[in-house]
């Protein structure tokens, strides 16, 4: 039996790999550690809570005692991990909340893992999940490969840099087995509502303003977050010791483009006549070193280990959105309950 411990289980990309880990293999011990900030809900796995190979940990990475004493009281095989502070907007407001769970606590992670396995690396993997915001900005053209310089501008990608490096780190000087990703932007179902596409269809089924940064020239690469599991459930497996891989959707789109595609897909939901969605679209100041541009080069995941997306993006699209209008107490409680603080103070005023 293994036993794999999934960081930031409760959260929007990690409990789809929760959930694709559960289903998958039977013969695993799941572990999902979350600390439920604001982002991390159990309701999104409240279709697998009780199954027998799985088991939810309440605990913040950031307690370097508790994550020592977890390690050595479950003696993990593995750990997939992707507790992380994610929102860019909220990194310039509070740069050391980032520094305090993507650095310091990945360091906890590292160093639990490297005392865990000192003697013994066969058949153990530290698998880091980031992003490719680490590359900094692109221009109009290029791509971000795996040898891409760092380059990061928001303190949310300079402490994922920090922590990419820091796993990076491990390897060379501990002897530490990790493999690496950093992938686009996601979207799909149990994504929080601060995010580009979930606060927007949020916004636009409560006729609220859709706050369009800059010009909306903006350029990110889209991938449906069901098809991220199923990459990191590769890269897991088959990906080779201290490598690094891209994960994108071959799928660029300009923000106010893809606003403008989702305005009439909701339209066409809401049986509104067409247009009336992007009345509600408002340019509004930008955010401060804004990233122009994100495009991934995803060859090397797609010829190494044969992995590519399995939805188009208007699928991925159609099925976010359904889920979206299928689950208004999700998003209810979400934007009003406990958790809800900060979405009230930045997005209810
Ligand atoms: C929330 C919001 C965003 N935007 C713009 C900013 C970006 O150009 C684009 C997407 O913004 P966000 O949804 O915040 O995502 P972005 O900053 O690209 O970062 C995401 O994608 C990254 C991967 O590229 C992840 O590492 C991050 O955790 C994730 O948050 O939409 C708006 O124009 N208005 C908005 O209200």
């Amino acid at each position: 039996m293994k036993k794999i411990l999934i960081t930031g289980g409760a959260g929007f990309i990690g409990s789809h790999v929760v959930r694709l880990f559960v289903t998958k293999y039977s013969e695993y011990q799941i572990y999902n550690l979350d600390a439920l900030t604001y982002a991390g809900n159990l309701e999104n796995l409240a279709d697998i809570e009780n199954e027998p190979n799985y088991t939810f940990l309440k605990g913040d990475i950031t307690d370097e005692s508790y994550i020592t004493n977890l390690f050595e009281k479950h003696q993990f095989d593995g750990v997939i991990h992707l507790a992380a502070e994610s929102h860019v907007d909220r990194s310039i407001e509070d740069p050391m909340a980032f520094v305090k769970t993507n650095v310091i606590g990945t360091v906890n992670l590292l160093n639990a893992a490297r005392k865990l396995w000192a003697n013994n690396t066969e058949g153990k993997r530290f698998y880091h999940i980031s992003t490719d915001e680490v590359y900094g900005s692109l221009g109009a053209e290029g791509l971000f490969t795996e040898t891409t310089s760092y380059d990061p501008n928001s303190p949310y990608s300079a402490s994922k840099a920090s922590s990419d490096h820091f796993v990076r780190a491990y390897g060379e000087t501990y002897g530490l087995p990790y493999v690496l990703t950093n992938c686009s932007n996601n979207y799909g179902p149990n994504h929080f509502p601060e995010k580009l596409i979930p606060l927007f269809i949020n916004n636009i089924i409560t006729n609220k303003a859709l706050p369009v940064y800059g010009d909306g020239n903006y350029t990110r690469d889209w991938l449906f977050v069901v098809d991220h599991a199923r990459a990191i459930d590769l890269v897991f497996h088959e990906g080779i010791n201290h490598e690094t891989y891209n994960i994108g959707g071959f799928n660029e789109w300009k923000n106010i483009d893809l606003v403008q595609l989702l305005c009439s897909i909701m339209d066409d939901k809401l049986g509104r006549v067409v247009g009336e969605s992007a009345k509600l679209i408002t340019y509004v100041k930008d955010r401060p070193g804004h990233d122009l541009r994100y495009a991934i080069d995803a060859n090397k995941i797609n010829k190494q280990l044969g992995w590519e997306p399995s939805v188009t993006f208007e699928q991925g699209l159609e099925i976010t959105v359904n889920w979206y209008l299928n689950n208004a107490d999700w998003l209810n409680n979400v934007t009003t309950g406990e958790y809800a603080t900060y979405y009230k103070k930045q997005y209810l005023k």
